[in-house]
């Protein structure tokens, strides 16, 4: 079943798009909307789905039900006209580890029959240039960093003019200084009009560089607009820095405050304020008037993280 009538300025919209494989629903009744011009991070712990449904998306699994439109056409069975306007990095750039990083992208922009062979080397010329990759132009892939290797993948993606551009964990195993590469070659993608779909599990990544995400939990989507508006739905943290915590810790309690945790190596106590939170000056009053030494006292923003804890009832697994 498709949804009738695409939803204008939706680049992506899924309809209880699901995804069973022997034993295991990977992706359940998944309703996306992803907004044309955002960056939109699709965000769940390792096994959560994330894959299973770009897969979906990119018309490279059928669905097991639901349906699925990108740039407003029905997928899979409009890939052949959807997927030229789509740069895709799934799992990992495939690549030639004994061609230099033009030479790759030489391959990929010849494989590809709507690219004038003539301007090819001007357009493998300005995608190298685009992900700073000219001055190793000539390096053979193999030498590469794996940072280095993300962008040639990503310059694979831009050979064309895209409308969407669809990263799976482009960050995934990079270290910092590759991350932040990338994180930024994603905002300015950003900025020329291209509207970015990205799966992490990394929160924070979301936070830095995300207008719009969508979370995913055991294969369920868990909740899904602005990145703003999600993390304010939840209530942020209190957090007093104090030689005396136990005293900070009965304070608080009184006033309301739950999930107490001291942190030794911080010297603070963090918890959560109640529905209707006390004056936050009047707390500070009453805890100095109880004799402890506020080193520190404010209220913590609510991250996406909190967001997910609060909404799932589980950790998030950052390690995976
Ligand atoms: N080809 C397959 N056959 C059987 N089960 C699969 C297959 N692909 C994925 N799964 C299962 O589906 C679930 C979702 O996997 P998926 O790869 O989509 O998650 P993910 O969120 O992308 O995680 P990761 O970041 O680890 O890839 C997992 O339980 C996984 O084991």
């Amino acid at each position: 079943m498709t949804p009738v009538a695409p939803t204008p300025g939706v680049v992506i919209e899924t309809s209880g798009l699901a995804k069973q494989y022997r034993g295991t629903l990977a992706v359940d009744g998944l309703d996306l909307q992803v907004p044309r011009g955002s960056v939109f991070g699709f965000l769940g712990p390792n096994g959560s789905g994330k894959t299973t449904t770009i897969r979906m998306l990119m018309g490279l699994i059928e669905p097991t039900a639901g349906s699925a439109r990108v740039l407003g056409r029905p997928m899979p069975r409009s890939s052949r006209s959807v997927l030229p306007k789509v740069g895709a990095l799934i799992e990992g750039p495939a690549l030639y580890g004994f061609l230099s990083g033009q030479d790759n992208l030489i391959r990929y922009d010849a494989a590809d029959p709507t690219a004038d062979p003539r301007t090819r080397k001007a357009r493998v010329g300005s995608a190298l240039d685009r992900v700073g990759l000219t001055a190793a132009a000539g390096k053979k892939a193999k030498a590469y960093s794996l940072g280095m290797k993300q962008r040639l993948g990503l310059a694979s993606a831009l050979l064309q003019p895209r409308e969407l551009l669809v990263l799976d964990e482009p960050t995934n195993g990079l270290d910092p200084q590759g991350m932040r590469e990338i994180r930024a070659l994603v905002r300015e993608l950003a900025d020329d009009g291209t509207t970015v779909f990205l799966s992490s599990h990394l929160l924070d990544e979301i936070e830095q560089v995300c207008t719009h995400a969508a979370v995913m939990a055991r294969g369920r989507l868990i909740t899904q607009g602005p990145v703003a508006e999600l993390s304010a739905g939840t209530r942020g943290r209190l957090e007093v820095t104090t030689p005396d915590p136990v005293e900070t810790v009965r304070v608080l309690a009184a006033h309301g405050v739950t999930d107490l945790v001291t942190d030794p190596h911080t010297a603070q106590v963090t918890g959560e304020l109640p529905a209707e939170p006390p004056d936050l000056a009047e707390l500070n009053a009453a805890l100095v008037a109880a004799g402890v030494r506020v080193r520190g006292f404010g209220l913590r923003r609510a991250s996406l993280e909190d967001a997910f804890v609060a909404l799932t009832g589980e950790g998030f697994d950052v390690a995976g």
